[in-house]
């Protein structure tokens, strides 16, 4: 206790330093600091006051139950936060730092989109951090985790590796427990910071030892900008439960759902037996099954995250660069990232599990190939299998397309949630752009 309560005083800096002027982004009026990306990582274990060895975590997290008594009673009793009070930027000196590109580069001397998918989770946390930062203490009682990627648009061409780049991002909604970050990526161009991303995440306050949930400081919104993403906010949750209640998990396909399904049946039948069974495949079309790629990955220590589960950008960039790969297979040539959405962390991944990573092509239309990764963990004792995690993925590619065709009712629900994706995505401004990201 006498440890714990040395290392809060002592660590009590302040976290906000001084930074290099970069005007770009949303706001940072009060000249927030900007942070090199290596120390996001950093910063986020300093907050949280992890272990450097892995044979110490179970005594770090012993620390972190005396932080118990700095969780609040009910979200009314936390001081209100301003949007700006979570502004941060971070800088990724691929220009100027060109030891760093190694990790972030593609064959096609592109940046990998996998990394950048980390970096932004890292990010997000930090910024619920800055939310909910308890000015007594260094650390905080909190484990923050990502419960949700509800979107990420790309809107650039393509990144270079020797170009820096720049993120920022804020709160801009908060729930009792929950809170939305906002997050954009520019990268330098004659000599500007030009936008290339825009992420939404939603973020999850949990107590000191990731147990139970916990309040977050509310929201006050500042001017009709501010009042305006925060009024987005509620209406993207509305959308979520929405989006949730009507999924195929729970209720019948829509009549012209069902009507797409039947039709691709009858296109199937082979006309000369007259039979249910036999089933022929349309010219230039792919059985979904087929489309499928899997992967497993022993989860080492290595990609523990500040509360010693597996980091959602780990789990990201995995899922990620197999979509890319079962895209790149089906389609035949070298796909680019359109969108990404709805990615939902339903259960956390234990250091030492296997993970399941299954990928297949769940919906095509035109260069569009739509791919959805889902994972699953089995414990090394117990063989029982729990999907952690769902990953849609839209991927345009150079040439058009095969169309993937369902064989059964279950694969004919993936292709409707694929097409409800796909339809989600490209109802918003994202398809209206042009792309080239690879991983
Ligand atoms: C070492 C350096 C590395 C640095 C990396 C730092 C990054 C660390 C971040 C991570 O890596 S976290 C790892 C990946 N994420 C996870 O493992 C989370 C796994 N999922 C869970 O643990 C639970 O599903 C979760 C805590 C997210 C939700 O649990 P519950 O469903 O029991 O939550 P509950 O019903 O109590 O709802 C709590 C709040 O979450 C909200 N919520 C839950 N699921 C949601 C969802 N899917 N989408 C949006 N909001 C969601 C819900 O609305 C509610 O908000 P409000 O209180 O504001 O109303």
């Amino acid at each position: 206790c006498l440890f714990l309560f040395c290392r809060l005083c002592t660590l009590n800096r302040g976290l906000l330093t001084p930074g290099r002027g970069l005007t770009q982004g949303f706001q940072n009026p009060e000249k927030q600091r900007v942070f090199h990306i290596h120390e996001v990582r950093d910063k986020l274990r300093e907050i949280v006051g992890v272990s450097t060895n892995w044979r110490d975590h179970m005594k770090a997290m012993e620390e972190r139950k005396l932080l118990r008594s700095f969780l609040a009673k009910s979200q009314e009793a936390l001081p209100p936060r301003r949007m700006k009070d979570s502004y941060v930027e971070v800088l990724l000196p691929l220009g100027s730092q060109p030891e760093l590109r190694e990790k972030y580069l593609t064959v096609q001397n592109t940046v990998r989109f996998g990394r950048i998918l980390e970096d932004l989770d890292s990010l997000g946390v930090l910024i619920c951090y800055m939310h909910t930062k308890v000015h007594e203490v260094k650390m905080s009682p909190l484990s923050i985790v990502t419960a949700l990627v509800d979107k990420i648009d790309m809107c650039k061409k393509s990144l270079s590796p020797e170009r820096d780049i720049k993120f920022s991002g804020h709160v801009s909604w908060v729930g009792k427990t929950s809170m939305e970050a906002k997050m954009q990526m520019f990268q330098l161009q004659d000599s500007e910071f030009c936008p290339v991303l825009e992420a939404t995440f939603v973020m999850v306050a949990r107590d000191s030892e990731n147990k139970g949930s916990a309040f977050v400081n509310p929201l006050i919104p500042e001017g009709p900008k501010e009042e305006a993403l925060f009024r987005q906010g509620e209406l993207n949750k509305g959308r979520r439960v929405a989006f949730s209640s009507m999924s195929l998990l729970k209720m019948a396909p829509s009549a012209e759902e069902r009507t797409t399904i039947h039709e691709m049946f009858l296109n199937t039948l082979d006309q000369k037996t007259i039979s249910f069974q036999s089933r022929v495949l349309p010219p230039n079309a792919v059985w979904m099954e087929k489309s499928k790629l899997k992967s497993l990955e022993i989860c080492h220590p290595q990609e523990r995250n500040i509360f010693n589960r597996i980091f959602g950008g780990f789990l990201m960039r995995k899922a990620y660069e197999l979509g890319w790969a079962t895209a790149c297979n089906f389609g035949g040539s070298r796909p680019f990232v359109v969108a990404v959405d709805d990615i939902m962390f339903q259960k956390p991944v234990e250091v030492g599990s296997l993970l399941f990573l299954s990928s297949q092509v769940c919906f095509t239309q035109g260069n569009y190939i739509q791919v959805r990764v889902h994972s699953e963990v089995a414990s090394l004792h117990n063989k029982e299998h729990t999907t952690t995690n769902v990953f849609h993925f839209t991927f345009m590619s150079e040439n058009e397309v095969p169309l993937v065709f369902p064989r059964t009712y279950g694969e004919s629900m993936l292709y409707l949630d694929g097409q409800r994706h796909f339809n989600s995505m490209s109802a918003s401004d994202t398809m209206k752009k042009d792309y080239l990201l690879k991983p």
